[in-house]
């Protein structure tokens, strides 16, 4: 059961340790511009060094359970695909914004969308879910069938070969 999950639990252990690097950054950003805590204000470099990560710490858990729900009751392979990429996303926001504060918008904005994928298919998962078990309402099934049944009667009716 644990195993069959393994890829979304490997997409949270990347997250986990992209977690790590940005807290790693403060530490070092702290050291160079002499910012000792409990002080958060300093140079502009340190700001968004800072506010970069704090603003990666705000989002971690609320994509840690959009990954799983959506996962879990969606589509492990699309979850983890987001996943990754948001992962990507938040790599490309942290970096862009120790350049600068324009530099972190594209990634900003990319990382978002990814996070309302992610919430929209754990809604829709979870929907379907309650469907199945309090209304015995299989919302899929019903639409493959549909599609099945849209795909025959489209095709063309077989010929019957005449036999010469
Ligand atoms: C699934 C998310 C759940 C909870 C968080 C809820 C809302 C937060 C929004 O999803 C986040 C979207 C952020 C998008 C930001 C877009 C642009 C930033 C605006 C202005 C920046 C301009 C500037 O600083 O120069
Ligand atoms: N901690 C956030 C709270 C508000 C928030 O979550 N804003 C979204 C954008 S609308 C965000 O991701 N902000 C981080 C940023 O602008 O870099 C902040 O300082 O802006």
């Amino acid at each position: 059961m644990f195993e069959e999950t393994a890829v979304l639990a490997a997409v949270t252990i990347l997250g986990i340790l992209e977690q790590a690097h940005f807290c790693l950054q403060v530490i070092s950003a702290r050291r160079k511009f002499s910012v000792r805590p409990p002080a958060t204000s300093g140079p502009a470099e340190f700001e968004r060094v800072f506010r970069a990560q704090a603003n990666c710490s705000e989002y971690f858990p609320i994509f840690v359970a959009v990954l799983w729900l959506s996962g879990l009751f969606f589509s492990q392979g699309l979850a983890s695909a987001c996943g990754l990429l948001y992962l990507y996303a938040r790599l490309s926001y942290f970096r862009g914004y120790s350049r600068s504060p324009q530099q972190r918008l594209l990634p900003l904005y990319f990382s978002a969308l990814l996070l309302w994928i992610l919430l929209g298919t754990s809604c829709l998962g979870v929907l379907l879910a309650f469907l199945r078990l309090y209304l015995k309402l299989d919302v899929l099934e019903h639409f493959s069938c549909l599609l099945s049944l849209l795909k025959d009667s489209e095709e063309p009716p077989s010929v019957a070969q005449d036999p010469k």
